[in-house]
């Protein structure tokens, strides 16, 4: 049962010597950097330009719902630029951050705990900053002199761009590994833009804190860039435990969310996974939510529903599933998923009538 809290207030993690009680996690024994897996047991590295790639991406679908990409195309310097506003914004004393602070009239755009931290009765060691379409009202908030504003602005708008154009690219990719129709993908683009910016304080006992608990992105797509280890994902089916997703050196991390597992009718899962903290470094994080433009419902692709192979899910629209997901959060798969037994009379009707 969800907590709910509705507010947390914002904590000052920098002033902290030891982790208060409200942010003590029961010790897991699968965390965090003890976890150090040989190759062959971490999600592959995919160069987009190999000419298997279609190939590639299917078995890292399969096997991990996550893969890291290089040759993407999105240029080192605004990767690095995108870094450090992240850097400039979450630095900023916290009663400027709380001017920009997410508002339930406002919607969930603006600085704050994450959003799935209500469902837990422990907080999150992070902060996080929710961009959804233009930052601009909230970085005049936080910047409010000067041009201050400027260089955030324009490194998350170039970022937007280059990211429209990368997740076009993965999506036509993803779907050629499903054995679809590559053009349909462009039926999924031009989704409203949401960035997620996060930051993982330094934290005084890392074995106890949790940084963002374990759950799967409410989108088609995320794609992260992390120059600092901290995330770890849950390899579906296997008994191997958490593995440490280390960061590869320019190549950006892309995670199978919900809609692309409703999408395929399950047959690529949605990633679950987390991010732990570390006692000495700050790490950053910045995942790129890609979902449908509001009106276009998700639902398995007729190519994989079959005679033998029912649809596992009914059709939903991003709006939706988002709101599911906020008031069920881990069971909002699950609420849409269609049970056996109504598919079974289904078929059996159609049986009937045909
Ligand atoms: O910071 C990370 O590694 C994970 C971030 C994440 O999962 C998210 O923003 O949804
Ligand atoms: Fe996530």
């Amino acid at each position: 049962m969800p907590s709910l809290k509705d507010t947390h207030p914002h904590f000052d993690f920098f002033s902290a010597d030891s982790l208060p009680d409200s942010y003590t996690w029961p010790p897991l024994d699968d965390h965090p950097s003890s976890v150090h897996r040989s190759d062959g047991h971490h999600p592959p590295v995919i160069d987009l330009d190999s000419p298997d790639a279609v190939d590639l991406v299917r078995r890292a679908c399969l096997d991990w719902g996550a893969f890291h990409v290089t040759n993407h195309g999105v240029p080192t310097e605004l990767l690095h630029r995108v870094e450090s506003q992240t850097r400039r914004l979450f630095s900023l004393p916290t009663h400027l951050k709380n001017l920009a602070a997410r508002s339930p009239d406002v919607g969930v755009s603006g600085f704050g705990p994450a959003p799935i931290s209500r469902f837990f009765d422990k907080r999150f060691w992070s902060e996080g900053f929710t961009i959804i379409g233009s930052p601009f009202e909230h970085a005049l908030r936080l910047w409010p002199d000067g041009l201050g504003h400027v260089p955030f602005c324009d490194a998350m708008r170039e970022y937007e761009e280059a990211m429209e154009g990368f997740t076009g690219r993965l999506m036509r990719l993803a779907f050629a590994s499903l054995g679809l129709d590559e053009s349909v993908a462009s039926e999924f683009r031009g989704g409203p833009t949401v960035i997620q910016l996060n930051s993982y304080p330094p934290c005084p006992d890392p074995g106890r804190a949790m940084g963002l608990a374990a759950h799967t992105d409410s989108t088609l797509l995320t794609v992260l860039h992390q120059t600092a280890t901290g995330l770890q994902v849950l390899r579906r089916g296997g008994s191997t435990g958490w593995t440490t997703v280390r960061p590869v050196p320019g190549a950006l991390v892309v995670h199978i969310g919900d809609l692309l597992h409703v999408l395929s009718n399950g047959r690529y899962q949605s990633v679950v996974h987390r991010a732990v903290v570390d006692r000495a470094r700050h790490r950053y994080s910045v995942a790129y939510l890609c979902g449908p433009p509001a009106h276009v419902k998700v639902s398995p692709s007729p190519t994989l529903v079959g005679p033998d192979r029912a649809p596992a899910y009914r059709a939903v629209v991003w709006g939706e599933y988002l709101g599911l997901k906020a008031k069920l959060f881990d069971r909002a798969l699950t609420s849409i998923s269609v049970p056996c037994d109504v598919l079974s009379i289904a078929c059996f009707a159609s049986e009937v009538v045909h």
